[in-house]
């Protein structure tokens, strides 16, 4: 585990010229989904019991990103890796939260409230932290608990996949869950409600979200109400970013 920066206006000002930097880099090569999905694969290892994992850079080093549910995920590393160059300040681990938050802005989501100070690690925690799309709500549970996120936290974080497609050759999953996969909005929950979304794909883990009560209401608020979705998946986001990191 590396030393934690020390965010002083130097750092501060550094970390505004990477977002002004990220913004035309993640709308002109359209990378708006991988840049998201970085930024949640790095934090989402979180364990909150052993206080190992988190957005702490790890991903970027072959023993992580080459786990089965980060195929793909090394296209994003690239990149970014002239960003760190240019910005070499900034850690891995800021870095990678500041391009998902940059990627859901630049895409018409809410503004993120985004605190740096992340310390970059070497130790990649062991493969299988990330949710499996095959399984229900009790592994949703499982997963999202251990990193201490909610029931809440669970349906609007989910929100994400207004933004992106599955791949065959990389989860075995094909297609976009939304009609404008570069448009961060509520038609995830709008497609979820639907008994048949003509064309557009719903994970196993989609599913739960309507199968299960309690993450239902939240589902059926968030299809009526894209303010309210808003609100929540930035607080969520926001949570997710900085799990085990207490901002200085
Ligand atoms: C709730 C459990 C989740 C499961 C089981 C899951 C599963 C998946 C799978 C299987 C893919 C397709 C990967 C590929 O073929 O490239 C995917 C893509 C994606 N996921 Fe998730 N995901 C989950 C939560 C999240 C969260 C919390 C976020 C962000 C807040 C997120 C953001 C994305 C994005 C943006 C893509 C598209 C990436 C691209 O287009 O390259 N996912 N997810
Ligand atoms: N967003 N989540 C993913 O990309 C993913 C999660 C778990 N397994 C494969 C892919």
């Amino acid at each position: 585990m590396s030393a934690a920066p020390v965010v002083d206006a130097e750092y501060m000002a550094e970390v505004e010229r990477a977002r002004r930097d990220l913004r035309p880099l993640i709308a002109s090569k359209s990378c708006a989904p991988i840049m998201l999905r970085l930024a949640w694969h790095d934090a989402g290892t979180y364990d909150k019991a052993t206080k190992t994992g988190g957005p702490n850079g790890s991903i970027r080093f072959p023993q992580e990103y080459s786990h089965a549910a980060n195929a793909g995920i090394k296209i994003a590393i690239d990149l970014l890796e002239p960003m760190k160059q240019k910005h070499p300040k900034i850690t891995y681990a800021d870095l990678y939260q500041l391009a998902g938050v940059v990627a859901v802005e630049v895409t018409g989501g809410p503004t993120i409230d985004y605190v740096p100070g992340r310390r970059d690690s070497s130790d990649s925690p062991e493969e299988g932290r990330l949710p499996d799309a095959k399984k229900g709500p009790a592994h949703l549970r499982e997963v999202f608990y251990r990193m201490g996120l909610s029931d809440k936290d669970i349906v609007a974080l989910s929100g994400g996949h207004t933004l992106g497609k599955a791949r065959p050759e990389r989860s075995g999953f094909d297609g976009a869950w939304t009609k404008d996969p570069l448009k961060f909005d509520n038609s995830y929950f709008i497609e979820l409600l639907k008994e048949n979304s003509e064309g557009l794909l719903k994970l196993p883990t989609d599913k739960a979200l309507v199968e299960d009560p309690t993450f239902r209401r939240y589902v059926e608020l968030y299809a009526k109400d894209e303010d309210a979705f808003f609100r929540d998946y930035a607080e969520s986001h926001k949570k997710l970013s900085e799990l085990g990191f207490t901002p200085s």
